[in-house]
């Protein structure tokens, strides 16, 4: 990582959007618990089952008053199966919510395990292209803590507004079968709560969407300072990067506090107000009908009744009030994942040809990375099956991104890669990535045994295992390893040495049996000696694989069937070692003797 963008002192805070698109939330979340509509459909009916059976108290509560306590009719029996009923259709309405609550709890939480999967996978399958834009700690924050707050959304926010808006409809139902022109007056809670949500969600909707970016912005700066923690530290840059994490994580609480601000101010308090205001004012409506006389029995029930519902209406309103911060924070979630998942994926291959001998032809090869930025110009190339082949040339000369076209990690045009004559995009993906095998420049260890390292999930028997690590020379300091093949490797194989980590690594890629070996700068970070290891295990495989190997270091490739020296995107010299070395000033001859030189300095020092 170069130090200048460590030193960078502001991350760039992309725009939050103006308003939370619901649409794009709805949609992933319909999608998520399409394959449980029959749960979703049997939870909705018990809640409503559960709303009916609630709203039968403050009923059971009039009958009583009206019909024995105000007439003083002590009929006990009638009067005990009343309270009875009212008993046991409470807690049978508890029962069915306890038992819809686990239902639909259960199913968010299955389609929310649904949607990470569906993110990871997604983001597998991406092309090669979108990671060079990709910032990882952004990328980690959107499988793991966007999608965790998409379950906000189904358990909590759907389930509680659903469960809210059936009480309120049941509660205004009773009302209105009481009294019509009272339920009206208690039904302007309604349009006021919308309008208190409308106000909230233009105050808090920015708020809240600055606040997700940023905590994805910290992720970012926290991944990226772990992973250059040596060049973070080598560079004096802790303090710096403290300063940044710090104005970031200060923008972080601000913009939550703003947006806890409007919470504060615009849910509860409104609705408690409200509550009060329509309870005074049935109590008003109630005394002035009466006009100071004393109410009548059926009035004093009624009046009973409807000061329950107005608890009954209120409280579900506050409740979707409250849950609808948590519903803005869960819908830019929701937008944060559907934009990802809205990448498109890597075209998938056809299956219309195979890797058989390991032929590679580059017919008038062109590439860009970005437009009018051409990095490789009319590349030309025949590689017969089993040959090995050199690529050289200066830093940015174009020999990775052209690894890069021959893995088939970019679209290779205008022109073509032919393996075996199929076009590349033309094999199927399993088959060409067992066909064609990589050892890239950093090998990737995984924490386990060398025995998994090697076979990295493929089901692979101890002799394929073993055979690949002889073939590859590691065999025998794997087996001098405490436990052999099952020494657990550490943390990037943290045991091994970087030039046993190499083998390792070619090992793994021998294990799938290729007839390609791309070899990308595989000896630049090891010594001569391993080197010449490396290169005995290449011989080795010489006439039986197609060995293509990138190298910074010209003695890796000195033995080439062919070396191919690129120079700005083209390709310059190709030959023999012996035939480069002909060509006076030529570019491998120059790189050449520049080697040499820098050599002979190396052994001086050692000397001295
Ligand atoms: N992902 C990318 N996006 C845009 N440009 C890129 C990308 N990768 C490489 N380039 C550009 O393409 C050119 C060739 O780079 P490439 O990495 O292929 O060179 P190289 O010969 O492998 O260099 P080195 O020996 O330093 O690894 C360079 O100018 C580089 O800036």
């Amino acid at each position: 990582m170069p130090v200048d963008s460590l030193a960078t002192p502001v991350l760039p805070v992309p725009k939050p959007p103006r308003r939370a698109p619901f649409g794009d939330a709805a949609s992933l979340l319909l999608r998520a618990a399409a394959p449980e509509r029959r749960h979703v459909f049997i939870g909705v009916a018990w809640l409503v089952l559960a709303a009916l059976l609630e709203a039968f108290g403050p009923l059971a509560g009039k009958y009583l008053i009206d019909n024995y306590l105000l007439p003083r009719n002590p009929q006990l029996p009638a009067i005990a199966a009343l309270l009875a009923g009212a008993l046991a259709a409470g807690m049978a309405a508890s029962w069915l919510r306890y038992l819809q609550l686990s239902r639909l709890a259960g199913l968010a939480m299955r389609s929310v395990r649904r949607i990470r999967e569906t993110v990871y996978g997604h983001v597998l399958r991406l092309p090669m292209s979108f990671f060079d834009r990709a910032i990882t700690g952004q990328l980690v924050s959107r499988v793991t803590n966007d999608t965790e707050a998409v379950k906000t959304l189904y358990v909590q926010v759907l389930f509680v507004m659903l469960d809210s808006v059936i009480v309120l409809l049941g509660a205004l139902a009773a009302m209105l079968w009481l009294d019509w022109r009272l339920m009206l007056i208690v039904a302007t809670l309604v349009p006021v709560v919308v309008l208190v949500i409308v106000l909230y969600q233009g105050l808090s909707a920015p708020a809240v969407a600055r606040t997700r970016e940023l905590r994805s912005e910290l992720n970012a700066q926290m991944a990226e300072s772990i992973n250059g923690m040596p060049v973070l530290q080598a560079s004096n840059a802790a303090g710096r990067f403290n300063r940044r994490f710090a104005d970031l994580n200060e923008a972080h609480y601000q913009a939550r506090h703003s947006a806890l601000r409007a919470n504060a101010w615009l849910l509860r308090p409104v609705l408690d107000f409200m509550n009060v205001l329509l309870t005074a004012i049935v109590i008003w409506v109630f005394g002035s009908r009466g006009q100071g006389a004393a109410l009548s029995a059926l009035e004093v029930g009624v009046l009973y009744a409807f000061i329950n519902y107005i608890g009954r209406v209120v409280e579900p309103l506050t409740q979707i009030t409250m849950q609808f911060s948590q519903l803005q924070q869960a819908m830019v979630s929701a937008a944060r994942v559907n934009v990802l998942l809205k990448e498109a994926e890597a075209p998938l291959a056809a299956d219309r040809g195979e890797v058989t001998a390991g032929g590679i032809a580059i017919d008038h090869l062109d590439f860009e990375y970005l437009p009018g930025r051409r990095v490789l110009h009319d590349i030309d190339l025949k590689i017969a099956p089993g040959s090995f082949y050199g690529i050289v040339g200066h830093t940015g000369s174009g020999k990775s991104t052209l690894l890069s076209l021959l893995l088939r990690f970019y679209p290779a045009r205008p022109g073509a890669i032919r393996l075996d004559g199929t076009p590349v995009e033309a094999i199927a993906e399993g088959h060409f990535r067992a066909r064609v095998g990589l050892v890239p420049q950093e090998p990737f260890l995984l924490a386990a045994s060398a025995r998994e390292n090697i076979a990295m999930g493929r089901p692979l028997d101890q002799q394929q295992i073993e055979t690949a690590a002889r073939a590859a020379h590691a065999h025998d300091f794997i087996v001098a390893l405490e436990q052999g093949y099952d020494t657990p490797l550490g943390e990037g194989g943290a045991r091994l040495s970087v030039g046993q980590k190499q083998l390792l690594a070619i090992a793994r890629a021998l294990a799938g049996q290729p007839r390609i070996l791309f070899l990308d700068e595989a000896t630049s970070h090891i010594d001569s000696e391993t080197e010449q290891v490396v290169q005995r295990a290449l011989a080795a495989l010489r006439g039986q694989v197609t060995i293509v190997a990138i190298a910074h270091r010209l003695s890796t490739v000195r033995e080439a069937d062919r070396i191919v020296v690129l120079n700005q995107g083209r390709i310059a010299e190709a030959g023999r070692h012996g035939e480069l070395m002909q060509i006076d000033n030529g570019l491998y001859q120059r790189l050449y003797l520049l080697q040499q030189l820098e050599g002979d300095d190396d052994a001086a020092e050692v000397a001295e």
